[in-house]
């Protein structure tokens, strides 16, 4: 293999500097970091930058609403949020309470999966990788599907609700299967209960006796609205938009986007911030010396620790610059649900790294527009605390983000009708075929 990868290398690389002369701009990024406008949309705002262009702390709107605002209030009225929020996202207005009561009642009728798929699918072939079992899932779900390739928007609509609602099933069945399959654990498929919420029905699904408190549903509530939605622009949802453009079919727009969120860089970042602190805490031996601390983070910075990527998962953030706002809502949450666990020092630790990673980034990157931590950074912790496997960290940031693709999809196929087609630019001269028998 490595004759073939050193050609690849040889061939495929282009010089840096040709990206500055052609005026290419890399993972559609101008250079002050900021995205290239790709597009126009009403599903939500992110702001990082004020009038003046300063850093600011970062604010997310869902239909123009303060995602801080959304969640302090769900908190005051003591209320589940994750159905009224995809309401919200999907049709752009909040619903009243008869609308939300018949919305809710629609997704829990929607939760439920053809006669004996469990057994036949999800049993079938598990694997450790739960984003790709849902993919398959989905795919086969597709094969069931009558009208797969109607692309009127009822039809998709109803396709996306469909997904919504049967999507912590796909994911919690596809865990259960492949803990008992690969790890030796019971086999629990516990049905879901339709007077429950999305959150609890998760907890439910996942827990041997079913049991859980509402405090912890309502913090998975709370983690699943934060991760909801996140504009055009994020590399999944950027997907859904480049892939609903060619008109392809509803599964095949979801399993793209799902194939994106669980990169590294994008949402799989939780389960790798769970690995690194791990890591990080057992080659510390200080774990409150914060010279000790930064010096290990440069050498995974350099490339020499943990999976010798050169990320401090996260940290940083395509857009945010001083904070990510559900960075921020989740910390308020993890500082409470660590006291109540007894797990104080390793909130201190999180803590710590949260505090010192930037400025290891600072020192080894040209930072335009700072570094601080992203949604994903606590968000492993929060589900540690909840007792939830690590295996599902990402397809429970997939179980909320495709509400943020849904409302995506509708978006382009109702505003653009133009296939999304950027252009690259060839930096070889033309060259003559040669003859076998010539080539050296
Ligand atoms: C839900 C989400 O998707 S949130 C993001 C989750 N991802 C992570 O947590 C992974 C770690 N973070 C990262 O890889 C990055 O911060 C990203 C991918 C999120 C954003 O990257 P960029 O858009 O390049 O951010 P930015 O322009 O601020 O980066 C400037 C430089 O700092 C580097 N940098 C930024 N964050 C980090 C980090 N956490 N670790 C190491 N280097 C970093 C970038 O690679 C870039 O280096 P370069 O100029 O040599 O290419
Ligand atoms: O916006 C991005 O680039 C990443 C993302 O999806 C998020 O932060 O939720």
């Amino acid at each position: 293999m490595k004759k073939y990868t050193s050609k690849i290398e040889k061939n495929s690389i282009i010089p840096l500097s040709f990206y500055e002369q052609y005026a290419v701009k890399k993972g559609l990024r101008d250079d002050n970091g900021k995205g290239v406008l790709a597009g126009l949309t009403n599903i939500s705002a992110i702001h990082s930058f004020d009038e003046n262009d300063l850093p600011i702390s970062g604010i997310l709107e869902y239909r123009a609403i303060n995602i801080k605002e959304i969640t302090a209030n769900l908190k005051l009225e003591n209320r589940f949020g994750f159905e009224e929020i995809t309401y919200l996202l999907l049709f752009g207005e909040l619903p009243t309470a008869d609308e939300l009561a018949t919305f809710t009642r629609k997704l829990a009728e929607k939760r439920q999966l053809p006669p004996d798929f469990v057994r036949d699918i999800i049993l079938k072939a598990t694997s450790k990788d739960v984003m790709n079992s849902i993919s398959r899932s989905i795919l086969t779900l597709a094969t069931f599907d009558e009208k797969v390739g109607d692309l009127s928007l009822e039809n998709v609509l109803d396709q996306s609700l469909n997904l919504i609602a049967i999507f912590p099933l796909l994911a919690i069945y596809a865990y259960q299967a492949y803990n008992h399959c690969e790890n030796g654990a019971s086999l629990y498929i516990h049905y879901p209960d339709e007077n429950l919420t999305t959150a609890e029905n998760i907890l439910r699904l996942l827990r041997p006796d079913k049991a859980y408190t509402d405090i912890e549903a309502k913090v998975l509530d709370l983690a699943l609205i934060l991760h909801m939605e996140h504009g055009g622009g994020n590399n999944s949802t950027f997907t859904t938009h480049v892939v609903t453009s060619s008109g392809t079919d509803t599964y095949a727009s979801v399993v793209a986007s799902l194939s994106s969120l669980k990169g590294a860089k994008h949402g799989g970042a939780n389960i790798k911030v769970a690995k690194m602190l791990a890591d990080i805490y057992e080659n510390v031996s200080n774990h409150s010396d914060e010279t000790e601390i930064s010096d290990y983070l440069h050498k995974i910075l350099n490339k020499a620790a943990f999976d010798g990527k050169g990320l401090i998962y996260g940290m940083g953030h395509a857009i945010y610059t001083v904070s990510d706002p559900r960075a921020e809502v989740l910390k308020s949450y993890v500082k409470a649900l660590a006291k109540e666990k007894g797990l104080e020092e390793d909130y201190q630790f999180y803590n710590r790294i949260e505090r010192l990673a930037p400025d290891v980034i600072a020192k080894n990157h040209q930072i335009y527009k700072g570094v601080s931590a992203n949604v994903d950074f606590y968000s492993g912790f929060v589900y540690q605390m909840l007792g939830l496997p690590e295996e599902l960290y990402t397809p429970l940031f997939a179980i909320a983000r495709i509400v943020g693709w849904s409302a995506h999809r509708m978006e382009e196929m109702l505003n653009m009708n133009k296939i999304i087609r950027p252009a690259y630019e060839s930096v070889l001269s033309t060259k003559n075929y040669v003859k076998i028998e010539d080539r050296v």
